[in-house]
């Protein structure tokens, strides 16, 4: 028996860190949205209860390291399930790009095995799993648009932002999450109204939602890596609405209204970075069920 399951990438619209918690996590508030940008996963039921990832993509771990490995690995462990699975993932999602590449992975996996092994778990129960695997796997499990608190891991779903097309630029360079999070300084950095940015959103209003954009992060990134505040620069220069970068990095998204803005940015950044994506927001909550 074969799953197939949609794994989408997120990204961050506004991503404030309150403090550094006693177990090494910062605790955070964001509004993390999914976009049509997704990875597939196809799940084959294995009787000798190994568990196998398939992936052509030379940055994708195939072995317990990968995300998705660890969450089939859980359930068997939980559930005492006896039976294996061939994952086999078609990785669209840059990888080490912050748009949750494989949290979204190891959610979907979640989702997929919950039906392939019959074991019966609500998204609900799914997401305190995800949150053994990492920070953004709950949020995934869900999808849509969400206010995450926590470490990540605590979800309250709010409306789908309002509609607009969502241009990102991945730079060559992968980030590493904890290098950035350890790099942080909470004295010297700006934080984002994560309040307003809800508010904007239930509003539906989308000029305040490109005004409050913002991510604590950023400026972090942005001194290690120069390229990605580069790709900032063309992105307003290319005549974005609004431009973030998401979660760690170092990808930057532009939102944009309308068409001929949207075909201006995406061939003036093909120009000169090798990943660029137009893509549309998902948006509306429990898509994934
Ligand atoms: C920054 C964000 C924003 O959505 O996304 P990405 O850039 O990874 O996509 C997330 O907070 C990343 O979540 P995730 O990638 O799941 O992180 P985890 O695997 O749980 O943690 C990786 C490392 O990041 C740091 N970390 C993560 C989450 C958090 N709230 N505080 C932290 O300090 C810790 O050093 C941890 O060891
Ligand atoms: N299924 C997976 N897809 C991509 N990367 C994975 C996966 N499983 C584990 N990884 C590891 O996780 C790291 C972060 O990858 P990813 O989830 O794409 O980025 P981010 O946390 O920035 O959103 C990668 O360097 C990779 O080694």
């Amino acid at each position: 028996m074969k799953v197939l399951e949609k794994a989408p990438a997120k990204i961050n619209l506004s991503l404030d860190a309150l403090y550094k918690r006693e177990d090494g996590f910062h605790e955070v508030k964001m509004v993390m949205t999914t976009i049509d940008l997704a990875d597939r996963i196809e799940l084959t039921e294995r009787t000798d209860g190994q568990i196998e990832i398939i992936s052509h993509n030379r940055f994708v771990p195939d072995d317990n390291r990968n995300l998705a490995y660890q969450a089939a690995q859980l359930l068997q462990k939980k559930y005492g399930v006896t039976k294996g699975v061939s994952i086999e993932i078609s990785k669209i999602i840059p990888v080490a790009a912050g748009l949750a590449g494989g949290s979204s992975d190891a959610a979907a996996t979640l989702r997929g095995l919950n039906k392939l092994w019959n074991l019966g778990l609500t998204l609900d129960e799914l997401a305190v799993l995800g949150a053994e695997i990492g920070s953004d796997v709950s949020f995934c499990v869900y999808g849509g648009t969400a206010l995450a608190t926590g470490r990540g891991e605590i979800i309250q779903p709010i409306p789908a932002p309002p509609h607009c097309w969502v241009v990102l630029a991945k730079p060559t360079t992968g980030v590493s999450t904890a290098e950035i999070y350890n790099n942080l300084d909470l004295k010297k950095v700006n934080h984002p109204n994560v309040d307003g940015m809800v508010e904007a959103i239930k509003n539906q209003n989308y000029e305040e939602v490109t005004k409050l954009v913002g991510n604590v992060l950023e400026s972090v990134t942005l001194k290690l890596y120069p390229e990605v505040a580069q790709i900032k620069e063309q992105m307003k220069r290319f005549g974005a609405d609004a431009v973030l970068m998401s979660g760690s990095g170092p990808t930057v998204f532009g939102l944009v209204q309308h068409d001929s803005r949207l075909h201006r940015m995406y061939n003036g950044l093909r120009g000169f970075c090798d990943q660029v994506f137009a893509v549309r927001l998902i948006g509306e909550q429990n898509k994934l069920d």
